[in-house]
This record gives C-alpha cells, structure tokens and sequence, in this order.
C-alpha cells in the first residue's frame, strides 16, 4: 500500500482560498496512491485562533467541495485533514474530512480532546464524543487529530473497533517536536498498528510547527520521516505486517481489563 502525506507549510501570508487551491493541485498530483494523508486544520493553522470563527465552514461548504472533486480527480481515499466546522447550532467543531476515491465523504471525525487547556481550541470549540473508523480494501483506519496523540486510551477504542492504521492529521509546535516522534512511535507499538501522522510546517500565529511527519510501522520501526519544510512524503508499507506482529508477540491478548481502585 502507498500513502503520501502533505505536509503543507501554513503561514500568515498565504491566503485561505489560495492554500486551498495550491493543496488540492497537490493532492491531484499523488494519483496512483492509495491514500494521502493532510494536516490538522491546514486552512486556517491550528494556532490561529482568531480565524476559527471567520473561516469556519459547513460540514459541506468550501473545503469539502475542493476536496471531494480533488480525491475523484486522483482517483484516491484521502484524509483531508481538518475544518472548523460550524454546525446548525452554531457550535465549532474541529472535524476531519475522510474521502473515497469517487469523491464521497466516508468519515467525518470531530476531534475529541481539544488543546488550548483554559483558553484557543479547549474554549472555542466543541469536543467531539465519537471514535471514527473508515474500512479501506487493505487496512481498517483509526482517525485522530493532534492533542489526541497524548490520549492512549483513544487509540486502543480504535484498535478495539478494528483499526490497524492510525492515521493522525496535526498541527504539532516545534517547541514539542520530541514529544511527537516519542507518543507517534508508543502509539504504534503499544497498539501493535501503523502509525501515519501528518503535521504542518511554516509558522502561523508566532507558532513555528514542527513539520517532521512520521509514518512508524507495528514493531516501532520508523519507515519515513519529514523535514522541517513543505514536503510530500510517500511510502509504501504491508498492512499484512499487522496481524503477522499481533500474531508473533501476541501482548494485544494480554490486556487485563476491568482493574479495580486500590483500595484506602
Ligand atoms: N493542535 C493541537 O492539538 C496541539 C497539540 C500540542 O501542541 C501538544 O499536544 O503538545
């Protein structure tokens, strides 16, 4: 199976409707894989909170458009990153997009652990309660979004539903770019999964990004690695390597649920 993910350089000086048209020329461009993976909130960036209202859209308005016309014209299933979506209530969500290859939504995912603590995202938007999982031809996805990444218990929900590629769509800071590569790789071993995590590059909102997309495959073995900048990252990976590791080091199975408080 080949992914590509698009790290795309979002800064303040680009403008929305361009970056989108300049990502859906890029998404055209990786016909012939078999997924491409965006970042998390790539057309306003994830810091930028003040845009979350202003360029907030329906499930089904501007970005959904272009990107449901570019995953038909490739010919591809494609992630395609996250909106802030403004539901009919009028309440923000942070949610992903998953495509088909005929351009069909398959997955909508609202981000379920929102960042910012007492203030941004954690403020301005709603959490999402769902997990979501998109079955492909080769490999059930798991979908999450950036602060998710420090939530373990989100990923075993998925892999317990069947997932066996996790695929993460970030906005990740430099400032914490060695929690990235570290919580990427404990994810996929931990869950015995791949784990495909998109980031931005650029800096937006005084947040420099840490770019550094990461594919890690289930034995904790990184296939490919981003630089710092703009940059499509291509690599192909056997799904089949799932159940052979689940199967050869069989810790999945091991799991002893239903632990009870120490007792005072
Ligand atoms: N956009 C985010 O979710 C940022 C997460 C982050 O910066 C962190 O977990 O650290």
């Amino acid at each position: 199976m080949r992914a590509s993910l698009l790290q795309i350089d979002v800064n303040d000086g680009e403008s929305v409707d361009s970056r989108r048209r300049r990502v859906a020329a890029l998404v055209r461009e990786q016909a012939g894989v078999d997924l491409i993976v965006l970042p998390e909130l790539w057309t306003t960036g994830a810091f930028a909170y003040e845009s979350f209202g202003t360029e907030a859209e329906s499930l089904e308005g501007p970005t959904f458009e272009v990107m449901a016309k570019a995953a038909s014209d490739a010919g591809t299933w494609l992630h395609a990153g996250s909106i802030p979506e403004r539901d009919a209530d009028g309440t923000l969500y942070n949610t992903s997009l998953v495509f088909t290859p005929s351009g069909d939504l398959a997955a909508a995912y609202r981000k379920i652990h929102r960042f910012g603590f007492d203030k941004g995202e954690a403020v301005l938007m709603g959490a999402g309660g769902e997990l979501v999982t998109v079955r492909l031809p080769e490999t059930t996805l798991g979908i999450a979004t950036c602060y998710d990444l420090r939530f373990p218990e989100l990923f075993r929900g998925l892999v317990d539903a069947g997932a066996e590629t996790l695929v993460l769509s970030a906005g990740w800071p430099e400032r914490r770019r060695s929690h990235w590569t570290l919580l990427a790789q404990a994810r996929a071993v931990e869950n015995q999964a791949f784990v495909l995590a998109c980031g931005t590059a650029g800096t937006h909102a005084d947040v420099p990004q840490a770019g550094h997309s990461i594919v890690v495959d289930p034995w904790g073995e990184v296939l490919a690695e981003a630089g710092a900048g703009e940059q499509v990252l291509t690599v192909d990976f056997d799904p089949g390597k799932v159940a052979t590791t689940r199967e050869q080091f069989p810790a999945l199975k091991d799991r002893m649920l239903g632990l009870t408080a120490p007792r005072r």
